[in-house]
């Protein structure tokens, strides 16, 4: 039995059988083959067994994905019954005499980088199919297993060096039960995305690839950050037991599933949900969401191959405001960038891509993209009650320049005779220091703000969120964090705004009677912290947090901060 420590990145116990999920070993070197014939064969034989694996994997996606998830593999097919692309591997094999996996490797090489330099968009789309499949059939001709994650069928921990989130939207709740990475931190987005699907998640354990086996017994406590492998018999029921006990905790929270959010003292608050699909709503309503205080949209882009029609974005926003029947729902536009990729965009390679050209920056430039985002958004404000927010503003320039976009479409669409809500609220997420600092200017034009601490401590305190071995430094207590929420607050408030609070510091138990003191007026969370979060604010008094929140401002380090926090709320 051995143990790693990681970081908790969604709560709740796995027990389960480990399931690898990592990049397969692809190499091979060129060789001189003599019985052409046969070497063709066992091309011939790849090809069919690539198919009726990609079959399959379509089959699935479609039943647990939906159509749109399952196409891609639709594709990836086609290309397996291409004879301008099958044709000319064998015609090497047989005048070259060289191994079949050296022709697939190099005529497929050829073809992807002559359709990656086109000016086209659709045959750079089959560029990336043509790499993938040549992966698949590389894998049947070396004898090597491609894992999917969609295809896991049996009860399993996946065991990770990382989730992309497009991996961690085709997980199956109904068989994974947990899953851990080497890397990542709690903002990570597989992590959040874990925390929407309910799957408890330990990532940052540096090294948990190299230290489990396929089929090792694994316990993923993500309410300790604890990977235990191979565990005792005894450790086994310690932890079945603790599971019940958590499911008794829940069951307890949940009696606050439709009460409003207040203070010992009285005070109200608004505790709201964080979403990426119109899937996640069920989520919300399950958890007592008063709303949503953020919809990730860009999830909307991902794990696809081209762009979402309007038609395509308002079903989706038009589902989501419905189904909130009236509550408030704050959709951020498209946040594309970090570690949120989209391959067919074809962005350069950046340096430092969370420093780079992402979210509002890369909208105001590619206006059609935007515009198609906001115009969608405006047919569907009549369904409920919508917000606009825009992320990673850093000047207010930026701000004026999407306002103005959504403006001049609100006015196109008016003149088609299409109704449009004038009730829509348009405020911005403050995740950089810039406008944080400058809050008190931001707060005279936009009608909202909501802090977004999980980029806001990244590029303060500049630590990667991503980067588990500068997690150290991510630090959502320190008081030079808390003293910039605070100018947010302050600033809205004077200009009779209200602020809100997306990051995940707003369901985190430490943060919360530290946030209640300052003010924010809405918090917004993974739906499954709100029943926990709102019923320690019942315990919590206001008048009193505001002079807890007062000292932890004059503190000067993290630690320092949480003693204090602890001290006074342990008595609760
Ligand atoms: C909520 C935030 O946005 P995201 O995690 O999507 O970057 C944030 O930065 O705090
Ligand atoms: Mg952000």
């Amino acid at each position: 039995m051995s143990f790693l420590q990681g970081i908790a990145a969604s709560s709740g116990i796995a027990i389960a059988k480990a399931y690898r999920l990592v990049e397969p070993d692809l190499s091979f070197e060129k060789k001189t083959i003599e019985k052409v014939d046969s070497e063709v064969e066992r091309f011939e034989a790849a090809i069919a067994q690539s198919k009726s694996e990609l079959e399959m994997i379509r089959d699935n996606a479609r039943e647990n994905l939906g159509a749109d998830k399952a196409a891609i593999f639709e594709a990836h097919l086609l290309v397996l019954s291409d004879p301008e692309l099958l044709n000319p591997i064998k015609d090497k094999v047989k005048s070259d005499k060289v191994n079949a996996e050296f022709a697939l490797k190099e005529t497929a090489d050829m073809f992807v980088s002559m359709f990656e330099s086109m000016d086209n968009e659709y045959m750079r789309e089959r560029a990336a199919d043509i790499r993938d499949v040549t992966k698949r059939v590389l894998s049947h001709l070396l004898g090597v297993k491609i894992v999917n994650p969609s295809m896991i069928s049996e009860e399993v921990v996946v065991v990770a060096e990382d989730l992309t989130p497009s991996d961690t939207a085709q997980l199956n709740r109904q068989f994974v039960k947990g899953f851990t990475t080497d890397i990542g931190g709690r903002t990570s987005h597989s992590a959040i995305m874990a925390r929407s699907l309910e799957i408890p998640a330990v990532v940052g354990t540096k090294t948990v690839t190299r230290d489990i086996e396929n089929g090792d017994l694994v316990i993923v406590d993500g309410l300790k950050g604890e990977v235990h492998i191979n565990p005792t018999p005894e450790l086994v029921e310690q932890y079945k037991k603790a599971t019940e006990d958590f499911e008794a905790q829940k069951a307890e929270w949940a009696k606050l599933k439709n009460e409003h959010t207040y203070s010992a003292d009285g005070h109200q608050v608004e505790l709201v949900a964080n979403i990426g699909t119109p899937n996640d709503l069920e989520g919300v309503m399950n958890n007592g969401g008063e709303g949503v205080g953020l919809y990730r949209t860009e999830f909307l882009y991902m794990g696809r191959d081209e762009l979402p029609t309007e038609e395509e974005q308002f079903e989706s926003y038009k589902a989501v405001l419905e189904g909130l029947e009236g509550k408030p729902v704050v959709v951020r536009t498209l946040d594309i960038g970090g570690d949120k990729e989209l391959p067919y965009l074809k962005l350069p390679k950046e340096m430092n891509p969370f420093l780079g050209f992402r979210a509002i920056r890369l909208c105001l430039e590619e206006k059609e993209i935007f515009r198609t985002q906001l115009r969608a958004l405006l047919r569907a404000s009549t369904y409920g009650n919508l917000k606009i927010m825009f992320p990673m503003i850093a000047t207010l320039d930026e701000f004026r320049q999407a306002k103005a976009m959504l403006e001049e479409e609100k006015a196109k669409l008016q003149g088609e005779g299409i109704e449009v809500s004038d009730k829509i609220e348009v405020g911005i997420m403050v995740e950089i220091p810039s406008t944080a600092v400058l809050a008190d200017q931001f707060a005279k034009e936009v009608d909202f703000f909501s802090i977004g601490t999980n980029d806001l401590i990244q590029y303060t305190m500049a630590a990667d969120r991503m980067n588990e071995r500068v997690s150290y430094l991510y630090q959502p207590y320190n008081p030079s964090i808390l003293r910039l929420v605070k100018m947010v607050i302050d600033a809205a408030h004077k200009e009779g705004k209200w602020t809100g609070m997306c990051g995940e510091m707003a369901g985190d138990e430490t943060a919360i009677p530290l946030l209640l003191g300052l003010g924010l007026d809405e918090f917004s969370m993974s739906a499954t912290s709100i029943l926990k979060a709102r019923s320690q604010i019942r315990y919590l008094n206001k008048a009193e947090m505001e002079k807890l929140a007062a000292e932890a401002l004059q503190k000067s380090t993290t630690e320092e901060v949480i003693e204090m926090v602890t001290a006074a709320t342990s008595k609760n």
